[in-house]
């Protein structure tokens, strides 16, 4: 239901597979994939819950209200919250094997 009809959730099953493909692409370690796919689940868990919030909201309340879009709001901002975190999770755990990987190719090249 999410990724049929949420955008954002599209791009976040986009994100979770490229990130997967890149783990298995570089080895990840098991303590790599942990944190991975503990990133990858609260991606999911924030973006469920924010969808589950706004269709509530548009039930209670489908009129215009500045408390609605003040809470919307919020629940919007914890799923950006959660995917900046989980976007330095990925930094982390796949930029250092990314830069072995780059820095040797490249030396196998020049
Ligand atoms: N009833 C309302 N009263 C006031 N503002 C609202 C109302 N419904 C939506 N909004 C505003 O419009 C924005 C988008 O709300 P909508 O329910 O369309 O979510 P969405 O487009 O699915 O957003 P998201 O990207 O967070 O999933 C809200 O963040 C809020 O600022």
């Amino acid at each position: 239901m999410l990724v049929r009809t949420q955008p954002n959730a599209r791009l976040h099953a986009l994100a979770a597979i490229a990130v997967t493909i890149a783990g298995l692409a570089l080895e990840v370690d098991a303590a790599g994939w942990c944190r991975l796919a503990a990133a990858i689940a609260a991606v999911w868990a924030a973006e469920a819950f924010n969808t589950a919030f706004e269709l509530l909201c548009d039930v209670v309340h489908p009129e215009y209200h500045p408390a609605v879009r003040d809470a919307k709001d919020a629940a919007a901002g914890a799923v950006l919250a959660v995917s900046l975190g989980a976007a330095a999770v990925g930094v982390f755990t796949l930029g250092p094997p990314f830069w072995s990987w780059a820095s040797g190719t490249w030396r196998a090249l020049g």
